[in-house]
């Protein structure tokens, strides 16, 4: 992994378990939502939007026992063919050839076509967990069981575990069931290590989250955020000062005005909404400039993906 920061002086595991776990799942299926609450930190970004998550996200969390490194990554892509999607992809099928364990998620009572396209990507020669998300929203609990059994049928699990991360329900039963499937191994991470993911990154999920958050069904489809400039200063009284330009990539005319807002009103929000939440992130003041400009075919543009994370 990237930026990983071995303890040093750590040498005999004695007992300790540390591995890679990787979430997958189809778009809204509730993948960041589940890290989340698994690690106890927001750090991924979730939204009522599908596809918020175009980054493998790493989250650490450590028990007196074992370290399990979660790999969050993004929605499996069936809707359209183009640059970024296929990354996408790729990006899941990499990330499985190289985890100790794998969580599949699937909504409870919803498998469909998305659903089946991920379980054709399970790796044979991982162990596999079955995890049915969000079970608080089942009307009829005993519809579970058919549910369940239909889905166990295709696929050789090492287990099934049904959870709803909102309500905290059953993830102590996740957790136990998947340390043992880590090696014996000093931890990777300080245990307050909760992302390997740099600030630059961050900033720009935070940007993201507020335009989702902001736009709702206005959001344009093909839509991104770049970090163009991050600064580090130091103020006079000894502060960290983070000046941060991030610009917001659309790909139509139309869309740039839609973001905006009337006098600016919408683009001013999301900027001030930003700006707080890093500050509380970063513990700095922070400046923050946001701009849109318009860029058509920015998905098929492989230096943009470049920038986004998918070499
Ligand atoms: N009721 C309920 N809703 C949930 C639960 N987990 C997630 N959700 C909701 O489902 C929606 C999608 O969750 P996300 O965690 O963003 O899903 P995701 O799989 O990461 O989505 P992508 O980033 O699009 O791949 C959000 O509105 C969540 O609040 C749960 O346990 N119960």
């Amino acid at each position: 992994m990237a930026d990983s920061e071995v303890i040093a002086g750590a040498q005999s595991a004695d007992g300790f378990r540390c591995g890679f776990v990787a979430i997958v799942g189809r778009p809204n299926v509730g993948k960041s939502t589940l890290m989340n609450h698994l690690i106890g930190q927001k750090i991924s970004i979730t939204s009522r939007k599908a596809q918020t998550t175009r980054h493998r996200i790493t989250g650490v969390y450590t028990s007196d026992e074992a370290q399990f490194v979660f790999v969050d990554t993004p929605g499996f892509q069936t809707r359209y063919k183009n640059a970024l999607n296929d990354a996408m992809n790729r990006n899941v099928t990499t990330t499985l050839a190289d985890v100790d364990a794998v969580l599949f998620l699937v909504e409870a009572g919803q498998f469909g076509a998305a659903d089946e396209a991920v379980l054709k990507l399970l790796p044979k020669h991982r162990p596999v967990l079955l995890v049915i998300t969000k079970i608080d929203q089942l009307a009829q609990k005993d519809a579970l069981l058919p549910f369940i059994e239909k889905i166990a049928g295709q696929f050789d699990f090492h287990a099934i575990v049904p959870v709803s991360a909102l309500r905290g329900q059953q993830l102590d039963v996740l957790m136990k069931t998947v340390q043992p499937l880590l090696p014996e191994s000093v931890p990777m991470y300080p245990e307050d290590h909760i992302t390997d993911r740099n600030s630059r990154f961050l900033a720009a999920e935070i940007v993201r989250e507020k335009l989702f958050r902001t736009l709702g069904d206005e959001l344009p489809y093909a839509m991104t955020v770049e970090i163009e400039k991050f600064d580090e200063e130091t103020m006079r009284d000894g502060r960290p000062l983070y000046r941060i330009y991030a610009a917001v990539l659309v790909d139509r005319d139309g869309q740039k005005a839609i973001l905006i807002g009337k006098n600016g009103e919408k683009l001013k929000r999301i900027a001030t909404e930003s700006r707080q939440d890093m500050e509380k992130l970063f513990d700095a003041k922070v400046y923050l400039e946001v701009w849109v400009k318009v860029k058509s075919g920015w998905a098929d543009d492989t230096r943009v993906l470049r920038q986004q994370g998918f070499e």
